[in-house]
C-alpha cells in the first residue's frame, strides 16, 4: 500500500512560487492500477514523481508499507528505490547500449555477478517479447518496442511498484493497446502495484482499476473507473469522458496523405475559445487540414475538440506541437503518415 499524507509541493519561481501540489491525501492499495489523469500542468509529473523521490515534497508524508520514504537517508532510499520501477514518455534508453545492455544495467549497478545479469535479462526479454532484438541498439526500434525494453529494465530488480509516466503517450493508438496489455499482463504475473499518469481518459478505461483527477495541484475526483464513467461529478471528469466518446467515432475518417500527421486535439475550458488553427498557421511553417471538430458546452466548462491534418516539415510540426501543449490544448497523434 502506498498512503500518501497531507503532500504539498512547491517550486520556487523568479516571482513567485508555484503551488504544484496542494495537500494531496491518497491511498493507492497493493496490487492494483491506479490512474491520474489531469490536464498539463495539473500536477501529475510532479506527483508520481515525489513516491520514488525523484522530487522532493515540501510537505507531507509518503508511506510504502510501513516505510516513510520521505524520511529515509540516501542510503536506505537507494535500496528502496530497487522497489520502484519507473517508465518514462521517451523511454530514456541509453543509446550506446544494445537492449540486453540496457536490461542489464540496473542489475549491473545491484552488484549481480555476469551469470546472473544474463539469465535474469534473458528471462524478462521473453517477458516483453523482444528475445529477437537483445543485439539491437535502441535507434533501430520502434517506439513500442523501445517501451518495452524500458519495462523490462524497470522490472529488472524485481520492483513492488511500477510507475509509468505517461508512458504510452508518445506512441500510436494500437501500439498504446499492446503496451497497456503487456502492462495489465506483467501487473499480474508479478503482483505489482502500478501508478500511471496520463492525459488519455482512453488509458484509464483500458487498465485502471481506480482513477484520481487531479487539477491545480489537488485531487478533485477519485473513484473506481466504472463509477468515474457512470456518474462523473465534476465537470473536468464529464468532459474527459465526453471527449472518449466523441473520438471512438471519429478516429478513423481521414486521409491517409504521407508526410501528414493526423492529430487530435482537445481542450477545455478558455482555451476552447482562443483561435488556436489560426495562431497556428501564422506561427509555424505547416499547413492544416480541419477533418472535424465541434465545442461542447458543459455546466461549468466548454470542451473543444479538434481532428486536424498536418503537413510540413517534422520540426516545424514539433514545435507546433509544443506550442499547442504550451496551451494546455491535449494533443494526441492518431497517424503518422
Ligand atoms: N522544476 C520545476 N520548476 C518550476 N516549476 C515547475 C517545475 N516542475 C513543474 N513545475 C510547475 O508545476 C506545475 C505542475 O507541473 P507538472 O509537470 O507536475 O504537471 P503535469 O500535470 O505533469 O503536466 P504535463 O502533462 O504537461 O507534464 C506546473 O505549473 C509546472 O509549470
Amino acid at each position: 500500500m502506498i498512503e500518501i499524507k497531507n503532500l504539498s509541493k512547491s517550486f520556487k519561481g523568479k516571482t513567485s512560487n508555484v503551488e504544484a501540489l496542494k495537500d494531496i491525501n491518497l491511498i493507492i492499495y497493493k496490487g492494483e492500477i491506479f490512474g491520474i489523469i489531469g490536464l498539463s500542468g495539473a500536477g501529475k509529473s510532479t506527483l508520481i514523481r515525489t513516491i520514488n523521490r525523484l522530487e522532493e515534497p515540501t510537505e507531507g508524508t509518503i508511506f510504502i508499507e510501513d516505510t516513510d520514504i520521505i524520511k529515509l537517508d540516501k542510503k536506505k532510499l537507494r535500496s528502496t528505490r530497487k522497489e520502484i520501477g519507473m517508465i518514462f514518455q521517451h523511454f530514456n534508453l541509453l543509446n550506446s547500449r544494445t537492449v540486453f545492455e540496457n536490461i542489464a544495467f540496473p542489475l549491473e549497478i545491484s552488484g549481480y555477478d555476469k551469470s546472473s545479469i544474463e539469465k535474469r535479462v534473458n528471462e524478462l526479454l521473453e517477458v516483453v517479447e523482444l528475445a529477437d532484438k537483445k543485439d539491437a541498439y535502441p535507434s533501430q526500434l520502434s517506439g513500442g518496442q523501445k517501451q518495452r525494453v524500458a519495462i523490462a529494465r524497470a522490472l529488472a530488480n524485481n520492483p513492488k511498484i511500477l510507475l509509468c509516466d505517461e508512458a504510452t503517450s508518445a506512441l500510436d493508438p494500437k501500439t498504446t493497446k499492446a503496451i497497456l496489455n503487456l502492462l495489465k499482463k506483467i501487473q499480474q504475473e508479478f503482483n505489482l502495484t502500478v501508478v500511471l499518469i496520463t492525459h488519455q481518459m482512453e488509458v484509464i478505461k483500458e487498465i485502471c482499476n481506480r482513477v484520481a483527477i487531479i487539477e491545480d495541484g489537488k485531487i478533485i475526483e477519485l473513484n473506481t473507473v466504472e463509477e468515474i464513467f457512470a456518474k462523473p461529478k465534476t465537470s473536468t471528469a464529464k468532459a474527459f469522458i465526453s471527449h472518449i466518446q466523441r473520438s471512438s467515432q471519429s478516429e478513423n475518417i481521414y486521409p491517409k496523405i504521407s508526410g501528414s500527421t493526423v492529430i487530435k486535439l482537445s481542450y477545455l475550458g478558455d482555451s476552447a475559445k482562443k483561435p488556436i488553427i489560426s495562431n497556428l498557421i501564422r506561427k509555424f511553417e505547416i499547413d492544416i487540414n480541419i477533418l472535424s471538430g465541434d465545442i461542447d458546452e458543459l455546466q461549468t466548462t466548454s470542451v473543444g475538440n479538434l481532428l486536424v491534418q498536418i503537413t510540413g516539415e517534422n520540426k516545424e510540426k514539433e514545435k507546433a506541437f509544443d506550442w499547442l501543449r504550451s496551451q494546455n490544448i491535449d494533443l494526441e497523434v492518431i497517424w503518422n503518415g
